[in-house]
């Protein structure tokens, strides 16, 4: 059995985008081992086989896999003929590319043959064809195959027609979609397992050929178990690649360089899971809060940034030794507004960077390397800590902080200046808009380098159109983040709400008190529709002295199986960052979803007001 050291890692070229130069430049760079070539790929190439082969020893992939071969059996005379020409014409490509396994998948065509015996008759035919070249078929059972379509089917055939040059190729999402056991591996044997092939995919009731083709996902971002799926193709004495094969219309246009290197993070965690020999990588130290949240903003934004944190009951506390960068506090909950980092446009506040609490930055940040997170390099002025930090996949800069005398407050210089706070006591949630792109690869990105678990998550259908989101947290709850991505292209070209929000929660222990101290301070709260409140009377029967206080101070309100949350948004601050403060009851786990629509409309009509009121205003 392979072991740890000696597995190789192989990512199919359907997985990646772009042309076969592009698909391999991408596979390389991050670190694969080896390749599937998958045959439209290379038809479309101006390479020849044996140019694709050099240009893939020049970048040090192996090719691992060809495939697929289509429809093999038949159970007319003339297409079985026309089959092995076809198949010694592909034999003679993979003898130009150097590489000896093809897949065969089960046939899908009304032709396919139901005869068992007849169908293993055809595969050893096939087989014998294949070994006299010194190849060897990796028999695949596709879950919509119209004879086999199950991987114990697929093996009774390889059995049964008991050729040496025919074996089994595996595919996580065959058997798991079809609700296989991969318990079941172990009756086979290891120099039997030609091929394994690794996809995730979420948990969706649709046909099976549109769930595979359009949805699947890297190990880690779906719901399939595949640390006991490998484990038990590992049992079962597999020594080949761990290869990935994913069909999904997002990786399919997306950077293909970003995508391999996502894949790969799949991988390494994949194998840091297993049951048994799991691949060591460095621990994610434990993370126990928000050290805080910084918010780059220029000469515009950052008055009208600073002047709400103060109506929020924060204190401009400390001022940078040597940046251009403010600390406003209140309980642990911590803003820096920072002046001076590159901001992403004209008058615009933006978060940029997030710290967590770690008992071990260091640790954080070797454990972020190993699964080839960009670490960032860090300029450290005289008496400034060391704060190490990574680029999550939207650009957001994680720092890994610890809050203390030795820790980043000794960059700043107390101003003296305090507040009588408006009870808000920690920050509760981070909530960020990933890029269309960059949403299954942050959840993977937050679960395995920072050690958060993802949530399942939900969606909505929003005013400019639909929105996914799910919470990423640590085990504690201490640290959250919430993450939301268009499930289309970005809604509201025609009639702009407002563009990628970020917003940062704050939490409180009494949401109504908090909600009136704001209000007597002025701060740019949002009205909530009385359609709203009138609504949630009729759904939840609630005490109508809360339905008067969430009235009266503009308080969204949402329950879970545990417990109740009470939450209120400000406006946005110059073009795109809000505050939140929140009131968790009980054990309350989630972020009020179900309420953000009413939040995007009034945003989008506190947006035309601003813009009615001040018709300067850059328009967007
Ligand atoms: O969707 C398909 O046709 C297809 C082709 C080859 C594979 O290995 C596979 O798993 C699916
Ligand atoms: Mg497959």
């Amino acid at each position: 059995m392979a072991d740890r050291s000696t597995r190789r890692r192989a990512v199919a070229t359907v997985c990646l985008s772009g042309t076969l130069e592009d698909k391999l430049v991408a596979a390389a760079g991050a670190g694969f081992d080896g390749i599937e070539v998958f045959e439209p790929d290379l038809v479309a190439s101006p390479w020849s086989p044996a140019e694709l082969a050099a240009r893939c020893a020049d970048l040090g992939l192996a090719i691992d896999l060809y495939q697929p071969f289509r429809d093999l059996d038949s159970t007319d005379p003339a297409t079985v003929a026309r089959n092995r020409r076809r198949a010694r014409a592909k034999f003679d490509v993979m003898a130009a590319l150097g590489v000896d396994t093809v897949l065969v998948c089960s046939a899908v065509a009304p032709d396919a043959v139901t005869d068992d015996d007849e169908l293993a008759a055809q595969l050893h035919a096939a087989a014998e064809l294949a070994g006299e070249r010194g190849l060897r078929i990796a028999y695949e059972a596709l879950a919509w195959g119209t004879h086999v379509s199950t991987w114990d089917h697929s093996w009774d055939l390889v059995r049964a027609a008991d050729h040496p040059a025919l074996g089994l190729c595996l595919d996580s999402f065959h058997v798991l979609s079809r609700g296989g056991d991969p318990a079941g591996f172990t009756a086979v044997p290891g120099d039997k397992l030609f091929f394994l092939q690794l996809a995730d995919a979420p948990q969706l009731s649709m046909d099976v050929l549109q769930w595979s083709r359009h949805h699947r996902l890297f190990p880690g971002q779906g719901a399939f178990d595949l640390p006991a799926f490998l484990g038990s193709v590992l049992a079962a004495g597999y020594a080949g690649p761990l290869s990935l094969e994913v069909f999904n219309d997002v990786f399919r246009q997306s950077d293909p360089a970003r995508t391999a290197v996502d894949a790969m993070r799949s991988l390494l965690a994949l194998e840091a899971a297993l049951p048994v020999d799991p691949l060591v990588l460095p621990p994610a130290p434990a993370l126990t809060g928000h050290a805080f949240t910084e918010l780059a903003v220029d000469g515009s934004s950052g008055p009208v940034v600073a002047d709400v944190l103060g109506r929020l009951g924060f204190a401009h506390t400390g001022q940078h030794r040597s940046k251009p960068v403010q600390l406003w506090e209140q309980g642990s909950a911590r803003v820096l507004l920072n002046a001076g980092a590159a901001r992403p446009a004209d008058g615009e506040a933006a978060v940029v960077a997030l710290a967590v609490e770690s008992v071990d930055p260091t640790g954080s940040a070797a454990r972020a390397e190993a699964l080839l997170a960009p670490v960032l390099p860090r300029t450290r002025g005289n008496a400034e800590a060391e704060l190490s930090a990574v680029a999550a996949p939207d650009g957001t800069q994680v720092f890994f902080a610890r809050t203390g005398p030795d820790g980043w407050p000794a960059d700043f210089l107390p101003t003296g200046e305090t507040s009588a706070g408006a009870g808000l006591t920690r920050t509760d949630h981070v909530g960020l808009t990933q890029p269309f792109d960059a949403y299954d690869e942050a959840g993977l990105f937050y679960d395995s380098v920072l050690g958060l678990d993802a949530g399942s998550g939900s969606e909505v259908a929003a005013p400019f159109g639909l929105v996914r989101s799910r919470g990423v947290t640590t085990p504690d709850r201490g640290v959250r983040l919430a993450l939301s991505v268009s499930l289309l292209r970005r809604g509201g070209g025609w009639a702009p709400g407002v563009p990628d929000p970020q917003h940062v929660a704050f939490a409180t222990d009494d949401a109504v008190g908090t909600a009136r101290a704001l209000r007597a301070a002025g701060a740019p709260l949002l009205a909530v529709p009385a359609n709203y409140h009138d609504d949630l009377d009729a759904r939840l029967d609630l005490d109508p002295a809360l339905l008067a206080d969430l009235r009266e101070h503009g308080l969204l309100y949402d329950a879970d199986a545990d417990g109740a949350f009470l939450h209120l948004y400000t406006e946005v601050l110059g073009g795109r960052v809000f505050f939140e403060v929140v009131q968790r009851l009980a054990g309350y786990d989630g972020y009020g979803a179900v309420n953000s629509p009413v939040r995007m409309a009034a945003h989008r009509r506190a947006r035309q007001e601003t813009r009615a009121a001040a018709p300067s205003t850059r328009s967007r």
